[in-house]
């Protein structure tokens, strides 16, 4: 599979046409993350971005789709077969990739996207997150995460993360690898 065709596409200060989300697909989470999630969602379709994220028709995958779509963006979704067997695929899609496992999913999402943005979310999106930093840290790629911290949502993560580089067992500095916006104004600053 050609899957790293496009993997050095992203250099800071560079557009980014096409953004991966990685974020919960739960729908009992508080309503600031949702509200978040369309807020982003639908500065993409303003901004005529493409959305590239998992294509699951739950929780704030669907939130920040719909509002894209709304608003005009192009939207991809990456989809497993699993998902597909349980009929939880968006029927929001303009383009769909089809994927026989996660591990897939992942390399699609990073080969199809310029940056990633990490919403709240849970063991998936974690699994997500790590896969790109994994793979930058190694030299696979130099794509970037950029944790969207809602409420603090990161904090622990991140806090975590600077108690790994302080120990040593970090190899270089691991904010190489991710930025942090902790307001959506951030945020769109980082994207644009
Ligand atoms: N079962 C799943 N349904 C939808 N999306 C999933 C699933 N497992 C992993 N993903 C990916 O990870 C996040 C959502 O998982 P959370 O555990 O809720 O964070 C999402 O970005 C999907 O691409």
């Amino acid at each position: 599979m050609q899957i790293f065709a496009k993997q050095n596409r992203f250099r800071r200060g560079e557009d980014m046409d096409k953004i991966a989300i990685f974020c919960s697909a739960s729908d009992h989470i508080a309503p600031v993350y949702v509200e978040k999630a369309r807020e982003l969602g639908a500065w993409m379709g303003q901004n005529r971005k493409w959305l590239v994220y998992g294509g699951s028709d739950t929780g704030l995958m669907e939130e920040v789709a719909r509002a894209a779509k709304e608003q005009g963006a192009m939207i991809m979704g990456v989809v497993p077969d699993k998902l597909e067997e349980r009929g939880r695929v968006s029927n929001l899609l303009d383009v769909t990739f089809h994927t026989v496992n996660l591990s897939d999913r992942k390399d699609i999402m990073l080969q199809e996207a310029d940056v990633m943005v990490a919403l709240p979310g849970g063991v998936g999106t974690l699994d997500e997150v790590f896969h790109v930093m994994a793979g930058a840290t190694i030299g696979y790629h130099s794509k970037q995460v950029i944790f969207y911290n809602v409420e603090g949502f990161w904090n622990g993560l991140l806090d975590f993360l600077s108690g790994l580089e302080a120990a040593n067992f970090a190899h270089r500095p691991l904010n190489n690898f991710y930025q942090v916006a902790n307001t959506f104004e951030e945020l769109t600053a980082l994207l644009k």
